[in-house]
């Protein structure tokens, strides 16, 4: 309901004078993105009207607001999945709420195992476009009654991932000399907790999937419904298994420790990014692909 956004925004901009442009979801072991702002104001899940809850090892569940590269952000420390129970409604909710405090531009982060033959672990990849595997069946956080006032019932996706921010994103990466890590690549959603099997992997591989999460689809379909401008990277956090005769086995652990990793080339392109992209507040000037 658009009262319940309604309320966590007025909550929020009671309690901080930061006017946020752009939002910032920070993925598995990638919290420290939120270190960079400057003048933080910082709220706990718990504290904010409204707001779920984070319970994954990695996601720190607050609200960092703060100055950077001369920008009003917002970070989610922690996001909202799926699989922990949320309905697709709540895992999506700070993004309406986002949209009312006057965000234009959503940054999504995540961590990701890769399919694509020429992926290395520690890789980071820029989204060009995603699969939305729980969405194709139903579970899409827009599903009921529509909210004409964030947006139309059915929403065009086709450049939901901004072309501008990503070919800027590119150009920085060469600039910073990281470019022999940066990929581009369709990311995938699946439903989690646990990853794939070898089969579920290869599936994946032969559909043309880059690199397989579960989060960030519903994020970006409700951003992009309600005309926000949406980049994503995902960290290459492992390589996913596809083959029986691979010993090697995916944990949770080795996720976070690859975060901690490329925490600094992440952090230094985020900032690179935001620094030099164009802010106004005409919604959509950018979508063309
Ligand atoms: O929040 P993200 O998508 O970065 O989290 C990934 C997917 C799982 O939640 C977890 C698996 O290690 O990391
Ligand atoms: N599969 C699904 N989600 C993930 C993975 C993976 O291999 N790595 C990090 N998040």
């Amino acid at each position: 309901l658009h009262d319940e956004y309604q309320k966590t925004a007025d909550w929020l901009m009671s309690q901080t004078k930061h006017r946020p442009q752009v939002a910032i979801i920070c993925g598995s072991g990638l919290g420290m993105l939120a270190d960079t702002l400057k003048c933080q104001d910082s709220f706990a899940y718990a504290d904010i009207p409204g707001f779920p809850q984070s319970t994954v090892q990695g996601h720190a569940g607050q609200l960092v607001f703060g100055e950077l590269k001369g920008k009003t952000c917002v970070c989610m420390q922690g996001r909202f999945h799926m699989y922990e129970g949320h309905s697709l409604c709540k895992t999506t909710f700070p993004i309406r709420v986002f949209k009312l405090l006057g965000v234009e531009t959503l940054i999504v982060t995540n961590a990701a195992g890769s399919l694509a033959d020429g992926f290395q672990t520690g890789d980071i990849m820029i989204i060009k476009d995603h699969i939305n595997f729980p969405g194709l069946v139903g579970l899409n956080p827009l599903c009921g009654p529509n909210d004409d006032k964030f947006g139309p019932r059915f929403p065009a996706m086709s450049g939901c991932y901004d072309k501008g921010l990503r070919c800027l994103a590119m150009e920085i990466a060469k600039e910073l000399g990281v470019a022999s890590v940066l990929q581009e690549g369709v990311y995938a959603m699946v439903g989690g907790p646990n990853f794939e099997t070898i089969a579920e992997a290869r599936l994946l591989h032969r559909l043309g999937v880059d690199a397989v999460g579960m989060s960030t689809a519903p994020e970006v379909v409700v951003a992009t419904h309600c005309g926000l401008r949406v980049f994503g990277l995902s960290l290459i956090t492992n390589k996913v298994v596809k083959s029986y005769e691979d010993t090697e086995s995916v944990n949770h652990e080795g996720v976070l420790e690859i975060g901690r990793l490329r925490s600094h080339t992440v952090q230094q392109l985020v900032t690179e990014l935001i620094d030099r992209m164009e802010i106004n507040n005409n919604d959509n000037i950018n979508k063309s692909i």
